[in-house]
C-alpha cells in the first residue's frame, strides 16, 4: 500500500520541544524506524513533517539578527525548513535502512502550495510557531506588532496566518519519485505557501499551514492509500483528561465527525489532526490513521491505534 505518513514538529524535538540539532537529528532517528518499519512491509512510503519549531526559531534568528544581515520573508523561513529537515530525514533513514540491510533512495522535494490570496487566515492567525514565552515576554512582543496567544500551562506562542492549503503544486514531481522508486519527503510544513497572480505567475507569502491539512491533500493528490498522523499519543481520545477518557480504536469518519463536533479536540492540536484525516478518508475512501511512532506498522495494518474508515451506506 502506498502510506503518506505526516510526523508532526513534536516528533522533530526532543520530548521538553527542544530544536537543537542533536535533538531532531535523534528524533528523525526514531521516526525513521517506524518508516524503515513499514518498507518491510512492502508499503511504499511517502513522508511529510512539520515544522512549527524550526520555523519560528528562524524567525527568531532574523529579528536578533536584522541590523546585521537582512531579514527574510516567512516564506523563505519555511522553504529553508523543507530543505534542513529534508536532509535530516534522509540522513536518518539511509542510517536505518544500513542497519536492516535494506536498498531504498530517498529524496526531499522543495514542494510549493497553493493557497488563496483572500483567506480568512491571513486576517485571523492561528498557527502556532517557535518557542513558548511567560506572559509578560509575550506581551512585549506584541507592543511590537506580533500576535502571540495563551496556550495554556507552557506558556504563550508566537500565531501567524495559516491559510487553507488549496493545491500542492510540485505534486507532479512527488508522484514522478514516488513511481521511479524513491521514499519522497514532500510538503514540509505543509507546504511553501504560494498565491497565484491576476498574471497567473506564482508569488510565495507569509504564512505556516498547516501540516496535517497539507499532508492530506498530498495524501489525496499522491494517490495514497492510507494517512497515518503520527503524534505524541497512541489514540485520539474522547473526555480527555476525565477519568471516562476513552481512547478511539476503529471508527468510522461520520462517528469521529460527531465527536468533533461535539468539541472533543483540541484546536491547533488534536483538531487538526482529526480534521485532516476525516477529510482524507472522506475524499479518497481510504483510511486515515492518528497514532504514535511506536505504533505505526501496527496501526496501518488496523491493530493499533485510531483508525477511521469510510461510513458505510446506509451508516
Ligand atoms: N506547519 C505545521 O503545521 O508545523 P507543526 O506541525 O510543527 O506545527
Amino acid at each position: 500500500m502506498r502510506v503518506l505518513l505526516a510526523l508532526g514538529g513534536n516528533a522533530m524535538t526532543n520530548a521538553d520541544g527542544r530544536a537543537r540539532p542533536e535533538d531532531q537529528i535523534e528524533a528523525a532517528q526514531v521516526a525513521m524506524a517506524a518508516v524503515a518499519g513499514l518498507l518491510e512491509d512492502d508499503h511504499e512510503v511517502v513522508i511529510t513533517h512539520g515544522n512549527g519549531p524550526q520555523v519560528g526559531n528562524l524567525l527568531v534568528k532574523n529579528e536578533l539578527a536584522a541590523g546585521v544581515v537582512p531579514p527574510v520573508p516567512l516564506d523563505w523561513c519555511g522553504a529553508q525548513t523543507q530543505a534542513t529537515l529534508g536532509f535530516v530525514l534522509m540522513d536518518a533513514l539511509d542510517r536505518e535502512l544500513a542497519v536492516r540491510g535494506i536498498e531504498r533512495r530517498s529524496a526531499a522535494l522543495v514542494t510549493r502550495t497553493l493557497v488563496d490570496a483572500d483567506d480568512d487566515g491571513f486576517t485571523h492567525p492561528t498557527k502556532p510557531i517557535g518557542r513558548h514565552l511567560p506572559e509578560a515576554e509575550a506581551r512585549v512582543l506584541v507592543d511590537h506588532g506580533e500576535t502571540w496567544e495563551d496556550r495554556g500551562e507552557k506558556g504563550w506562542r508566537r500565531v501567524v496566518a495559516s491559510p487553507e492549503p488549496r493545491e500542492i503544486l510540485d505534486a507532479p514531481a512527488a508522484v514522478a519519485l514516488i513511481e521511479a522508486g524513491f521514499v519522497v519527503v514532500a510538503n514540509g510544513g505543509g507546504g511553501i505557501p504560494h498565491v497565484r497572480r491576476p498574471d497567473g505567475s506564482l508569488v510565495g507569502v507569509e504564512a505556516v499551514i498547516d501540516k496535517d491539512l497539507g499532508a492530506a491533500l498530498l495524501a489525496r493528490t499522491t494517490g495514497a492509500e492510507v494517512l497515518v498522523i503520527a503524534t505524541d499519543v497512541p489514540n485520539a481520545v474522547v473526555r480527555w483528561g476525565e477519568p471516562d477518557a476513552e481512547p478511539l480504536g476503529r471508527v468510522t469518519v461520520d462517528e469521529l465527525r460527531a465527536h468533533a463536533a461535539d468539541g472533543q479536540f483540541a484546536s491547533g492540536s488534536m483538531g487538526p489532526k482529526v480534521d485532516a484525516v476525516c477529510r482524507f478518508v472522506e475524499t479518497t475512501g481510504g483510511t486515515g490513521v492518528i497514532t504514535s511512532l511506536d505504533q505505526i506498522t501496527a496501526a496501518v495494518a488496523g491493530d493499533a491505534g485510531t483508525v477511521v474508515v469510510p461510513t458505510p451506506l446506509g451508516g
